[in-house]
């Protein structure tokens, strides 16, 4: 409990006004930890990329990570990329987090939406982006932007007039803990 809930768990048993709390997450925090908490059921041991769709009412109405297709199995299909049969390439196979967040849409359509992605999208979700009427792609790391691929996005999102920003977290992490003691958490009468 920090100060301010102490104060206001004091306040709340002397019958005091009680001011919000202090601390929370905000929307962009909130989109981007669920892209990120999305990413820990990637099964790619190189790389966990995790996608949340938000549209204007700050709903989220789709969320995805990479990994393989359904029908094909996690255990059997490649997981490595520098392989010597090139057929084994996970490369060919894995659904990006991005497509697969398009996919899970729960809203008739993601038109004029915000992406939160771990990672700048590919020139192949940058056109499967587009194509869905996302407006917004908001990243974490944009650590292969020197590739063509990714020069290739750019291209494309500007000239389909798709903003792109990064996001700068102003705290390093954010705590899930399943351990919660609603003793303390609730008001006490
Ligand atoms: N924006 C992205 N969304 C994604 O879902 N991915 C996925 C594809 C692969 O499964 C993995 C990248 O693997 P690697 O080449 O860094 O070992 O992350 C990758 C990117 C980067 O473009
Ligand atoms: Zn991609």
């Amino acid at each position: 409990m920090d100060l301010v809930e102490k104060i206001n768990d004091l306040c709340l048993q002397t019958n005091q006004t009680v001011t919000k709390r202090e601390g929370y997450i905000d929307w962009c925090e909130y989109f981007m930890a669920v892209a990120v908490l999305a990413a820990k059921r990637s099964k790619d041991p190189s790389c966990q990329v995790g996608a949340c769709i938000v549209n204007k009412d700050n709903i989220i109405v789709g969320v995805g990570y990479n990994g393989m297709p359904i029908g094909c199995s996690d255990d059997e299909f490649p997981w490595s990329k520098n392989t010597s049969s090139p057929l084994d390439n996970k490369h060919l196979y894995v659904c990006h987090a991005e497509v697969n967040a398009i996919l899970n849409k729960n809203s008739s359509d993601v038109k004029g939406c915000s992406i939160y992605v771990g990672l700048f999208p590919c020139n192949e979700c940058a056109k499967v982006i587009i194509q869905s009427g996302i407006k917004e792609v908001v990243y974490l790391s944009d650590k292969n932007a020197h590739k063509i691929e990714y020069i290739a996005s750019k291209r494309m999102f500007d000239s389909a007039k798709v903003i792109y920003r990064q996001f700068i977290p102003q705290r390093s992490k954010i705590e899930i803990n399943f351990e919660v003691d609603w003793e303390l958490t609730s008001p006490k009468k």
